[in-house]
């Protein structure tokens, strides 16, 4: 199942706001009028700096608060008044699972297996996450990254029409990173909505059919990791010869529309005409018979892109603080 057969959002938010503490001066609005929608069957990923607003959002979809303004729909329900009917049909991992820790592996799935409906069984839960291993193991003794995996196979327990993942793979090592990414590919093959969070940004690449990036409680880019990162300007990188002997008076040509910085012999080219640019510095340097040494042109990557609108959005909105990890 695609994204595309079936169109219709099945998370829907509309002019979201949320407010920590009380109006006025005095309160803090996270979420300030973010519109959002995620269809179904697809893997979404919502991106921002530290404290953009992420994780409050998650929480109003998840129906875990109330908005102070706006609405959100999730499964054609309000998640947090309708949540008797949303509640089954949603899986959430949160960024702290906080399951007791004196119990086992196999009696934490047991014990939510009892409150969720059409629960799978907790070994096969544990197999998706490849903790079958560890089912007798106690909550407090598991690594970070085997909590993580615990926190997701608990999610998966009730196999959810829609999985909300708040940033599922930090703390993971890159094979058990890659696995859940697989896991994810897989559940969105079968037809699972999936929303996400995360602050890597090969996850969005590797994962998201769409994504939005958040700043300061909004929503500041959307669109297919391509259309994200369209109109960026590619860049190309190379060294230049030492200016000795036939290349003393080597000078680069003109290269219109492009941005040149140098760093000694490295040189750094930005344009938005990728290919126009690098037929006229291929066409120099065949010309003048010279070599460019670890040569590379690329695109735009998200993270080039991430960084770029973070920047834009910070400079726009200089009362608020946000790192661009
Ligand atoms: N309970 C709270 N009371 C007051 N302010 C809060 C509360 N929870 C979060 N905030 C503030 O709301 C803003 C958004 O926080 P949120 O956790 O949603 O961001 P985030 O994008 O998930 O961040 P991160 O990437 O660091 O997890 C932050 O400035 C945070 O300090």
């Amino acid at each position: 199942m695609t994204a595309t057969s079936h169109p219709e959002p099945v998370v829907e938010a509309a002019g979201l706001h949320r407010r920590y503490g009380p109006a006025g001066d005095t309160g803090f609005d996270a979420v300030r009028g973010l519109d959002l929608a995620v269809r179904r069957g697809e893997v979404f990923a919502l991106l921002g700096t530290n404290g953009a607003g992420k994780t409050s959002t998650m929480e109003l979809i998840e129906g875990l608060a109330v908005p102070t303004g706006g609405s959100v729909r999730v499964l054609g329900h309000d998640p947090y008044r309708d949540r008797a009917a949303v509640r089954p049909r949603i899986g959430i991992m949160l960024q702290e699972g906080g399951f007791p820790g004196d119990l086992t592996v196999a009696e934490t799935g047991r014990g939510w297996a009892g409150l969720t409906s059409g629960a799978r069984s907790v070994d096969e839960a544990l197999d998706l996450v490849g903790l079958r291993g560890r089912r007798a193991v106690r909550v407090k003794q598991l690594s970070g990254g085997e909590r993580r995996r615990l926190d997701l196979a608990i999610a998966l327990l009730g196999r959810p029409e829609v999985l909300f993942l708040d940033e599922p793979s930090t703390g993971l090592d890159p094979e058990a990173r890659a696995a859940v990414w697989r896991l994810v590919c897989a559940l969105r093959d079968e037809g699972t909505t999936v929303v996400l969070t995360t602050h890597y940004l090969e996850e969005a690449e590797e994962l998201a059919d769409r994504l939005a990036i958040m700043h300061a409680g909004r929503i500041v880019a959307t669109g297919t990791v391509a259309e994200v990162i369209a109109h960026r300007p590619a860049r190309i990188t190379f060294e230049l010869p030492e200016r000795s002997g036939p290349y003393r008076t080597l000078a680069l040509p003109p290269l219109p529309a492009a941005e040149v910085t140098a760093d000694g012999r490295r040189i750094t080219v930005r344009t938005d005409a990728l290919q126009d640019t690098l037929t006229e510095l291929l066409g120099w340097a065949a010309r003048h018979d010279v070599r460019l040494d670890a040569l590379d042109a690329r695109s735009a990557s998200l993270e080039e892109a991430f960084l770029a609108i973070a920047a834009e959005a910070a400079a726009a909105t200089p009362e608020t603080i946000g790192s661009t990890r």
